[in-house]
């Protein structure tokens, strides 16, 4: 079956990737797309400055623009996909699951909301559910589930598979690339030969969203991963790929070769935009990956690549990669929406 989506904020950064992660997928048919009220009533390709590597998808060239507003979605849609600046969003998104639309959001509020799912498929599928209970407290038709924050997305999986022994602590130093700020985000003169040593907010995200992904949802309340995680945030000069250095602390004590096995061996989800092995990892004979370059299009930018696997007296550390714009923002929304549809929400 094909679902009508439509994709708020359009035009940006996370809303071109968005177009160019639907164009010609099996699920989803893009129906509508909405921006600022600058844009609006303009073809999309006057509207949006497109930056990716690859041409406009020829079905969207056309497509007017809307304002971002509940009047202007058409009633058909069964799925919004939100990639609209937080403070935007946290006005607009509840409207919309009010009118029932189902809003699969990468915005970063209401991501710590006791009732809304924060979801990576192949991490904590089973908090969709949650639903339910936003449906009951907040009196909507429609839903609004999140995705996180993108260095966290590169993380969390990897923490994940290291549970097995005992996650206690994780301490994590991140290497940014500049299009996680949006396209206006970081000026030149910022960042080249340079390197930025904080990202307002980010810490703070990475340090909560992850204890919430990692926890435990017993059907009415979702309680946190026990585990204390401190993030130190860094934007470095490149263009797309974050790279993060992690230690973390565990029960158990294994061996390098139980954690790149365990990282390997964590399953993957069956959606459509799911990479087959969902971390790749790197061994000893290659300490030098992963690198941003070289590995952010793994598995079409969905894969997590991990690599430098060593002991340390608490446990281990290591490094993991993922591609911001793809496994960090519009590739995790649309996998929860394959989510969404694959478990009948929408
Ligand atoms: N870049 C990344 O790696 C990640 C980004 N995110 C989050 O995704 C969201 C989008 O980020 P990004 O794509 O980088 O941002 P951009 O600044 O590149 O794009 C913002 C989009 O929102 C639209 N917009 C701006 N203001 C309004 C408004 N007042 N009303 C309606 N639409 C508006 C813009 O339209 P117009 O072109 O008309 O101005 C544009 O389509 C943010 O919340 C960001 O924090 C999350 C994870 C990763
Ligand atoms: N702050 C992230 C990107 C981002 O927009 O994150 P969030 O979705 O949490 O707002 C970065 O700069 O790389």
């Amino acid at each position: 079956m094909t679902h009508r989506v439509g994709i708020l904020g359009a035009t940006g950064a996370v809303g071109q990737r968005f177009i160019q992660l639907l164009d010609g997928h099996p699920q989803f048919e893009i129906a509508c797309l909405t921006a600022s009220d600058a844009s609006a009533g303009k073809p999309y390709r006057e509207a949006a400055k497109w930056r990716l590597d690859s041409a406009i998808p020829k079905p969207v060239r056309d497509i007017t623009v809307r304002a971002t507003d509940p009047a202007e979605i058409p009633d058909d849609v069964d799925l919004l996909f939100s990639s609209l600046p937080s403070g935007v969003a946290a006005e607009i998104e509840p409207d919309l699951c009010a009118a029932g639309y189902v809003v699969s959001s990468n915005s970063s509020n209401d991501r710590m909301a006791d009732d809304v799912p924060l979801t990576i498929p192949e991490i904590n599928p089973g908090h969709l559910d949650l639903i339910e209970v936003q449906r009951d407290e907040r009196g909507w038709d429609g839903a609004l589930v999140k995705n996180p924050n993108c260095s966290t997305i590169t993380m969390v999986p990897t923490l994940a598979a290291l549970d097995e022994f005992g996650l206690e602590r994780a301490q994590v130093s991140t290497l940014q690339a500049v299009s996680g700020a949006g396209y206006s985000g970081v000026t030149s003169m910022e960042i080249i030969d340079n390197a930025i040593p904080h990202i307002g907010g980010e810490e703070e995200k990475m340090e909560t969203e992850s204890r919430k992904l990692l926890g435990d949802f017993d059907g009415a309340e979702l309680s946190l991963h026990s585990a204390e995680v401190a993030a130190s945030c860094n934007r470095i000069p490149t263009i797309d790929g974050h790279l993060e250095n992690v230690f973390a602390e565990l029960a158990d004590d294994p061996e390098p070769a139980d954690v790149r096995a365990a990282m390997e061996s964590y399953p993957s989800a069956d959606l459509p935009s799911s990479p087959d092995q969902l971390i790749h990892v790197f061994g000893d004979d290659q300490p030098e990956r992963p690198q941003p370059r070289m590995d952010r299009m793994r598995g079409d930018g969905m894969q997590v690549v991990a690599g430098g696997v060593r002991t340390t007296p608490a446990g281990v550390k290591y490094n993991c990669l993922a591609h911001n714009t793809i496994r960090g923002a519009a590739g995790a929304s649309l996998l929860n929406g394959e989510l969404l549809a694959n478990e009948g929400w929408i």
